[in-house]
């Protein structure tokens, strides 16, 4: 049996919920053959859980994604690129894969950490990644980083910060509300470059959601690969990461990663999806 073949361009998050470790997973869970280009590890202070971020030699990624682009990839998501280097490089491997599936997630912060990696990466993305994003998938800060307007606090805020970043190039735009958009559902605006959704599913209590943004968009990248629409591929997407959430748990006194594998297990709560 041939497997659909994605690549994550990211970070690897050693407690293992977000970057590429969120991204093999729920590529796995797709159904789908991961692989990965390494860009920085992070690791955490065992007392306090400081992110630290280090980079990897570029000429090391740039071997690892030649490696990874001679199988011929179906799909590429990018995730943690900390220099605007990374980022060129990043793009460069995109453009020359052949692939229009192609997710950007903007990661501009680890969640609970409120230090951009790098000022710089913002217009760096800009210029290398947007324009080649099929869909670009970032949080309410990222949105308004990219778009250049602060942060949406509203729905009608992000239809405006959505049509800036399709602007940009993005052919088609996620702002993820989540937690922070207040409000009682978790919601998400999707705009195709015509019309705007709303993807909404009940809001969990809980913190643990760790990783929620990669395993949001590496499910996006499995489900292009796998011949999903755009449209089709976010909602599958958003049923993916709120039963994730819902069965998110405590990996120790500071994180709680969501559950991978929820749905396939325990099924996906129920997402519904409005033209507005
Ligand atoms: N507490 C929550 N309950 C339900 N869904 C959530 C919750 N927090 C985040 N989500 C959803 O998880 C996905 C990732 O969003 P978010 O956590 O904002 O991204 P990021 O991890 O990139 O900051 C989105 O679909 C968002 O709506
Ligand atoms: C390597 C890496 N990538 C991405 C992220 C972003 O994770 P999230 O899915 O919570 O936005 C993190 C956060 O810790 C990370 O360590
Ligand atoms: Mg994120």
């Amino acid at each position: 049996m041939v497997l659909k073949k994605t690549l994550t361009i990211a970070g690897s998050d050693t407690s293992g919920g977000a970057g590429m470790q969120a991204d093999l997973k729920t590529f796995q869970e797709h159904g789908t053959y991961g692989m990965v280009a390494l860009t920085v590890v992070v690791t955490m202070d065992p007392n306090g859980w400081t992110h630290n971020v280090t980079p990897l030699p570029t000429e090391l990624l740039q071997k690892q994604i030649d490696t990874a682009l001679s199988t011929g990839i179906d799909a590429i998501k990018t995730g943690m690129l900390s220099t605007e280097e990374i980022i060129r490089i990043a793009g460069d491997a995109i453009a020359k894969s052949g692939t229009t599936n192609v997710v950007i997630d903007p990661v501009m912060v680890c969640k609970g950490e409120d230090e951009v990696l790098n000022p710089g990466n913002t217009d760096a993305m800009i210029q290398h990644l947007l324009p080649l994003a099929a869909v670009t998938t970032p949080n309410l800060f990222e949105a308004g980083q990219l778009a250049g307007t602060g942060t949406p606090k509203t729905i009608a805020e992000m239809k405006t910060t959505a049509r800036k970043i399709h602007e940009l190039g993005a052919k088609a735009v996620v702002i993820k509300g989540g937690k922070a958009l207040a409000t009682e559902k978790a919601t998400d605006l999707f705009f195709d470059g015509e019309k705007f959704y709303l993807l909404e599913s009940e809001k969990v209590a809980s913190t643990y959601n760790h990783g929620a943004g990669c395993t949001f968009a590496a499910s996006v990248t499995a489900n292009l690969a796998n011949g999903l629409s755009v449209k089709e591929a976010v909602i599958e997407a958003k049923e993916f990461v709120s039963a994730a959430i819902a069965h998110g748990w405590a990996l120790n006194d500071y994180v709680g990663p969501v559950m991978h594998g929820a749905k396939s297990r325990f099924g996906a709560p129920q997402v519904t999806v409005t033209e507005i």
